[in-house]
């Protein structure tokens, strides 16, 4: 397999972005892959699964715990969807805003990304969220870690689509320099492992609009939230 590791907890700076759509698949680490285009062929289901999700539980703009509005709208389907507010960051099976479960995660959306995982080197993962993110022009997501789920051992499966979006991919401690590489309309990244705790973000989106969905780019995260057997076993 091809393609060097990016930034790293050696804080490396290699720029990916000029890397984009020559391979396949580019290591931006140990256990952090980016599969290129793997979701393009499922983006009319994934749209769909989108509309219907959002049509259930509306895509909103949270609070920080801080108190700061989100720029990024979020929403989720799966037992467990992810909530902020000045409580903190949580995982939790009940929608706040509508009092209700979230809607449910659709087998095939499920197994698709256990495929993706598999095919990054993640055997057996089974998620029970998926993280709906839509972003607008000019919003973003800071640099951050993904640790809200209970178990680290479990990889993060990530699917782009719509417009093309600079993806901020850094170190295992905050001060390490992030890199940049080009995430487009059905790209894939999945992290785990040596790689599970790597921060990373979004640049303010810019650019033109995507032929399919315009001015907008929607990212998908699927997790494993709650307890595996394992982590339940502890
Ligand atoms: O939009 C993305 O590609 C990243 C989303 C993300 O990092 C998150 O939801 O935790
Ligand atoms: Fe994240």
């Amino acid at each position: 397999m091809s393609g060097q590791p990016a930034g790293g907890g050696g804080g490396g700076d290699g720029d990916l972005f000029a890397a984009a759509g020559l391979e396949p698949r580019l290591a931006l680490g140990r256990q952090a892959w980016l599969l290129r285009g793997r979701a393009a062929g499922r983006a009319d289901a994934l749209l769909a699964c989108i509309a219907e999700v959002a049509g259930q539980a509306p895509l909103r703009s949270l609070l920080t715990p801080g108190g700061r509005r989100m720029s990024v709208e979020t929403s989720s389907c799966g037992a467990l969807g992810w909530t902020s507010g000045p409580g903190g960051y949580r995982y939790q099976p009940i929608d706040p805003a509508r009092g209700l479960p979230w809607p449910a995660m659709p087998g095939w959306l499920h197994d698709f990304a256990a495929e993706l995982a598999a095919e990054a080197g993640f055997a057996g993962f089974s998620p029970d969220s998926c993280l709906i993110n839509r972003y607008r022009p000019g919003a973003r997501m800071a640099l951050h870690q993904d640790r809200d789920e209970r178990d680290f051992g479990q990889p993060i499966v990530s699917i782009s689509l719509g417009m093309t979006a600079r993806f901020l991919w850094g170190g295992l401690r905050r001060q390490d320099k992030a890199g940049q590489v080009a995430l487009f309309h059905g790209d894939v990244v999945v992290w785990g492992g040596a790689d599970r705790l790597r921060f990373h973000g979004i640049a303010p989106l810019a650019g033109p609009p995507h032929p399919l969905l315009g001015s907008e780019r929607i990212n998908l995260t699927l997790r494993r939230a709650g307890p595996t057997a394992r982590a339940a076993a502890r």
